[in-house]
């Protein structure tokens, strides 16, 4: 691959109550008939106040919910939704899953894409690929559209009302892009858009980093008190677009690629966020890439301070068998896992011993400042 790839979406529209203008935006295109898609929880959190929007501008509407899970099965169920009711445009209302979901399903229609994400704890809302579970919720694979979603629609009223954990998982996954572009730079790697990085995603990944380090925990402290402030704005475009367009077009790496891994653990891992286990994952990479200990602590620290784990305890694993840590690197060393866009050769081995090292260093840093 020679040739530097850029792809982003068609607009993207932040601000408080921006819920509220959906139909304003939605209205005139390609038929005006949608297909909103929000889970049981987020009908009451937004998906009603999208619906009212939409009849506002006389924009018509079918109402699907989702079940829970990105997979191909789930798809096929909404698409077939779709079909029926001649849907045009699809609009994901919700967490990753939901707008993961509501992507594939456009594309299966040929649709027009909207996105509302009602939490800012994933970098899913920009991108042109989903990432697809099995039912039972193990990762399967990405899957890669030719264009990115068209509109994106973020209310920070809504994100800064969410539970807190949302923001500080978002902020974890934004946190891996710069370290995983990073690598994927010097390695000269393809990116998820499909060749070398530019300079363009290289700039928004860093400014996404330093937007975190610098914002991160106001805007952490704003959402506990549900206010949408300067930080908030901020950490949600981070999170969100600079994110987004950062990890797309700038490259994964071992932080997620080590996220995958742990998903073929059974038990109380499940019930982390992704952010949450892209947190470990990012530790994880920085132990393999032999990052000096400066580095690694600041990246401890802050995630200790935002109630992010950063031992395997703290990721409900505690008592994990070498055999199972084993079979989480071996998920996270596939052939076509990311972990392979390192600037060097990585084995299961390695990985497994570099989750071991993530894990003492963060005890060892625990110990040396006395937290629990
Ligand atoms: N496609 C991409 O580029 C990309 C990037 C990053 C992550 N992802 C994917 O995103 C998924 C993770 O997304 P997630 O962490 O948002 O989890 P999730 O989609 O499973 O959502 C978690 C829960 O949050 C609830 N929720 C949503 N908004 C809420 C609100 N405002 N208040 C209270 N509850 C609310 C939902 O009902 C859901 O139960 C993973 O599948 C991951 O692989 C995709
Ligand atoms: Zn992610």
């Amino acid at each position: 691959m020679t040739e530097r790839v850029f792809i982003s979406p068609g607009k993207y529209v932040q601000g408080r109550d921006v819920i509220q203008k959906t139909g304003e935006y939605v209205k005139g295109i390609k038929g005006d008939k949608s297909l909103v898609i929000a889970d049981d929880i987020v009908w009451d959190i937004a998906g009603n106040q999208v619906l009212e929007s939409l009849d506002q501008s006389s924009v018509s509407y079918i109402k699907a919910v989702f079940n829970g899970e990105a997979s191909t099965n789930e798809i096929n169920r909404l698409v077939e939704i779709g079909r029926e009711n001649n849907a045009t445009i699809v609009i994901g209302v919700g967490g990753g899953k939901t707008l993961d979901t509501a992507k594939a399903v456009s594309d299966t229609l040929g649709g027009y894409t909207v996105i509302i994400p009602t939490t800012a704890s994933t970098d899913a809302p920009t991108s042109a690929l989903s990432v697809i579970y099995s039912d039972e919720g193990i990762f399967e694979s990405y899957k890669f559209y030719n264009k990115n979603p068209d509109l994106i629609l973020v209310d920070t009223k809504i994100i800064a009302s969410a539970p807190p954990r949302f923001l500080s998982s978002g902020i974890a996954d934004a946190l891996a892009t710069w370290v995983e572009a990073r690598a994927v730079i010097e390695a000269r790697a393809t990116t998820m858009a499909g060749g070398l990085p530019t300079l363009a995603a290289e700039a928004i990944a860093r400014k996404c980093e330093e937007t975190l380090f610098d914002f991160g925990l106001l805007a952490y402290e704003s959402v506990q008190r549900k206010v949408v402030t300067s930080a908030v704005e901020a950490v949600v475009e981070a999170n969100t677009l600079l994110s987004g367009l950062g990890f797309e077009s700038g490259g994964l790496a071992g932080a997620h690629a080590i996220h995958n891994g742990f998903t073929v653990l059974e038990g109380d891992i499940h019930h982390m966020t992704h952010g949450e286990k892209v947190a470990f994952g990012t530790l994880t990479q920085l132990a393999l890439e032999k990052r000096p200990i400066q580095e690694i602590e600041r990246y401890i620290e802050f995630y200790i301070s935002l109630d992010l784990p950063v031992t395997l305890e703290d990721l409900k694993i505690a008592n994990v068998s070498d055999e199972d840590l084993y079979r989480v690197a071996q998920a996270a060393t596939k052939p076509d896992e990311t972990s392979h866009n390192l600037p060097f050769k990585v084995t299961a081995d390695d990985v497994k011993d570099a989750i071991i090292a993530a894990d003492q260093y963060s005890h060892a840093y625990k110990t040396k400042k006395g937290h629990k």
